[in-house]
């Protein structure tokens, strides 16, 4: 089979085949990021696949340099963008364990979390310097959440701020906002339109890295991509000019192969992150607060009113903004949330599972002679 009989390749992989120029081992292992540590994880007998696309029934990966549709058997758990997976007689035997996962939460009571994207480096956090027909800045508790969840995949986060060529000379103020609610990671602004902030965006990125764009529907990721790929490969959307919503365009998550090295993985855009774990991440989200309250004068501080409180003096001194307490209250009483509601999904596991021990041994204990 050749590769331009792929029409499938032509797809999700325009840009190798539109530039000409590249030659086809740019679907080699290291450059898709593998390396030894997968290849001590790889089962005798089969060969590493990569996960480009999943579907609701199986998923194109890239095995041996080309590409593949295969459906899944039953029995395995199902693979996210960006895993590796044991491929053996065309089938998908396991998927690796993972190096970092972004996961993100249940948005309905009852569903389970989802995990967006896997053995990512760098998660990029996108979101609009401004949020043109709602006239407005940056959405800080959006970032904050986001940053908990990439926090939590064990990824480094940056954030970008899209469209910057729409607020002019303020983008230097509005920086140094995000920098406030972003405490210990890179933020920078980005216009794909220009090119500006282009090359900075690409300099997290290099042969064998893999890097996630999440983010808003609108926010402009798929746009950074074609910036990125200096090419068009992704649709994109234009903008309802009667609300400046946008619709959603990035049905599903894809992987991208740069010219100039790196794997990028586009999300659709979230319309509703919830936060997926314990919020573990969210301790680094707020290190400015978790530092101030190392001199609150009680430890089990709440910083609701104490006597002694750091926090609450911080925010009467405007060393600390008051949206950003309540951002750390709401979030914190999220993930108490989730993990009371994750406690009890696993008291009821717990509970099935010995409802089925005990039948057994009932059933056994009767077979017995
Ligand atoms: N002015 C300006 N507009 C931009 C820029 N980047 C993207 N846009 C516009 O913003 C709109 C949304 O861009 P997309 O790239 O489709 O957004 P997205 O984040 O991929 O959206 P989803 O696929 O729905 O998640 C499009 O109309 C783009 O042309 C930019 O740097 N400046
Ligand atoms: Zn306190």
């Amino acid at each position: 089979m050749t590769w331009l009989s792929l029409s499938m390749a032509h797809v999700f992989f325009p840009v190798l085949l539109s530039k000409g120029s590249l030659p086809l081992t740019s679907l080699d292992l290291t450059t898709l990021g593998w390396d030894d540590t997968f290849a001590a994880e790889l089962p005798a007998g089969s060969i590493p696949g990569k996960i480009a696309r999943v579907h609701s029934s199986g998923a194109v990966v890239i095995v041996d340099g080309h590409e593949q549709h295969i459906e899944y058997s039953s029995r395995i758990t199902l693979p996210c963008v960006g895993d590796w997976v044991a491929v053996r007689d065309g089938a998908i035997l396991t998927v690796l364990p993972r190096r970092t996962a972004l996961v993100r939460g249940g948005v309905a009571e009852d569903s389970l979390s989802q995990t967006l994207a896997s053995n990512v480096d760098v998660i990029f956090v996108v979101e609009p310097s401004s949020l043109e027909g709602r006239r407005g800045d940056p959405n800080l508790g959006r970032i904050e959440r986001l940053l908990a969840l990439a926090w939590e995949s064990g990824a480094m986060p940056v954030v970008l701020l899209t469209k910057s060529d729409l607020v002019g000379e303020r983008i230097g103020e509005i920086v140094s906002n995000v920098m406030g609610a972003a405490p210990g990671v890179d933020v920078h602004p980005v216009c794909s339109v220009t090119g500006d902030g282009v090359d900075i965006v690409a300099s997290y990125l290099g042969v064998g890295r893999t890097a996630v764009l999440v983010g808003p529907s609108g926010a402009g990721k798929s746009t950074l991509v074609n910036a990125l790929a200096e090419d068009e490969v992704m649709e994109t959307q234009q903008v309802r000019a009667s609300d400046g919503r946008g619709r959603h365009t990035t049905v599903h998550r894809e992987l991208f192969v740069l010219p100039r090295g790196g794997l990028i993985i586009d999300t659709p855009g979230v319309r509703r992150v919830s936060l997926a774990a314990g919020g573990e991440g969210l301790e680094s989200v707020f290190t400015d607060i978790e530092e101030i309250a190392e001199n609150c004068r009680f430890d089990d501080c709440a910083h609701i009113g104490e006597p002694g409180c750091a926090v609450i003096e911080a925010i009467e001194t405007g060393e600390l903004p008051q949206r950003r307490l309540d951002s750390w209250f709401k979030l914190n009483r999220e993930a108490e949330w989730v993990a009371s509601r994750t406690d009890a999904r696993l008291r009821q596991e717990r509970d099935r599972r010995w409802k089925v021990i005990h039948k057994e041994m009932r059933r056994s204990g009767r077979n017995r002679p």
